[in-house]
């Protein structure tokens, strides 16, 4: 028993130990991205070569990620198609990208689109085919998180997560990899998340449905070895400034979050768009785009998932006392504490 006991000791002295060092090693590298990502982002292609004149289309254009991803790759010359179901913001988006970029009116396609409204995806793909004669680049980006515990939600909420999460994502990326296949090149990329990776409490639906794109995408790019131009990129982002935490799914449908708090601590989304577009201009396969601690723990969870657990079983605590007292989940592990 004792010697259980210490075995234990150790192995958690160990956790730490490596997980201490390696925060050391990446902050000192001024990690916010995995290793990969940050040698492509210094060495390797630049977006404004790769991303010029491409035709993007970017779902959840209308806040968050994906309005910074427009406004960037409008900036860098790419020809957009915005979506998301909120037309008037999606005009906002596009007015701004006209008056930051050398774009001109036709060059960006608004494009009304819900994810969850799967009938009109095929529809959807043949407008922005119609208006740009093809599709180089697929941003699956739109999304919505979770803030509830497991027993108190309602089934309902699990399926809505999936339903748009999940599945929303899946049915576009069918019909726009029909096109790419006839052409024989293309990108589809698709914002996961670290939660696509690990666990966390608040966000068991959230996570799961993360977890399924990652599933779904690494084994669809081994569907698509015979076409070599057809890239599938995944997204993994830690905590990023956007809506999200305001749009998050709660125990039932019909509740909003009664408190955001405050998400100034987290990664500005242009550092996290930048990030994006690095990895899709390098065909980066998976890139985890995070601050601490949870790029490290990301590396723990791959490498070491038995320590990632212990030590996600104390972070995830602080995180469930921190949105129950209304602070933001995440906010006592951030570079600026809140
Ligand atoms: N912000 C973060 O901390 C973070 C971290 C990891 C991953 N992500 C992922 O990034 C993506 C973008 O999220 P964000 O942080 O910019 O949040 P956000 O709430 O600001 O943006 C989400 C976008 O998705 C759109 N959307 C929601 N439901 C939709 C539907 N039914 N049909 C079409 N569009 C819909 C929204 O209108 C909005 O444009 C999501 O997939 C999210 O899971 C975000």
């Amino acid at each position: 028993m004792a010697m259980a006991w210490g075995c234990a000791l150790c192995l958690a002295l160990a956790g730490g130990a490596l997980l201490a060092l390696l925060v050391q090693l990446l902050r000192w590298l001024r990690a916010d991205g995995d290793l990969t990502l940050l040698w492509a982002e210094r060495w390797g292609k630049k977006p404004e070569h790769e991303l010029r004149g491409k035709v993007v289309w970017v779902t959840g254009a209308s806040s968050g990620i994906g309005e910074e991803l427009a406004y960037q790759l409008a900036k860098l010359g790419a020809l957009l198609a915005i979506s998301a179901r909120r037309e008037d913001e999606l005009q906002r988006v596009k007015k701004k990208c006209l008056q930051i970029s050398s774009l001109s009116e036709n060059d960006i396609l608004v494009l009304r689109l819900d994810l969850t409204d799967r009938s009109s995806h095929e529809a959807a793909t043949n407008s922005v085919l119609k208006h740009f004669g093809k599709i180089d680049v697929l941003v699956n980006n739109g999304g919505r998180s979770q803030r509830s515990l497991f027993v108190d939600t309602s089934l309902d909420v699990y399926n809505a997560i999936i339903e748009l999460n999940y599945l929303g994502t899946i049915s576009l990326t069918k019909y726009v990899l029909n096109h790419m296949i006839q052409r024989k090149k293309g990108k589809i990329v698709t914002v996961s998340s670290v939660m696509g990776i690990m666990g966390a409490p608040l966000a068991t639906g959230y996570c799961a449905s993360k977890h399924a794109l990652q599933g779904f995408f690494n084994s669809l790019r081994t569907e698509l070895t015979d076409y070599p131009e057809i890239s599938i990129i995944q997204i993994c982002p830690g905590p990023v400034q956007s809506q999200i935490i305001q749009n998050v799914f709660t125990e039932n449908l019909a509740k909003s979050i009664e408190n955001s708090g405050d998400q100034s601590h987290k990664m500005p989304t242009d550092r996290c768009a930048r990030l994006t577009l690095v990895s899709v201009a390098n065909g980066v396969k998976e890139a985890w785009i995070s601050d601490h601690p949870y790029l490290a723990v990301c590396y723990l969870w791959q490498y070491a998932p038995t320590w990632a657990w212990w030590l996600m079983n104390r972070m995830g605590k602080r995180r469930i006392q921190n949105f129950k007292s209304g602070i933001d989940a995440d906010a006592s592990y951030s570079r600026k504490k809140k």
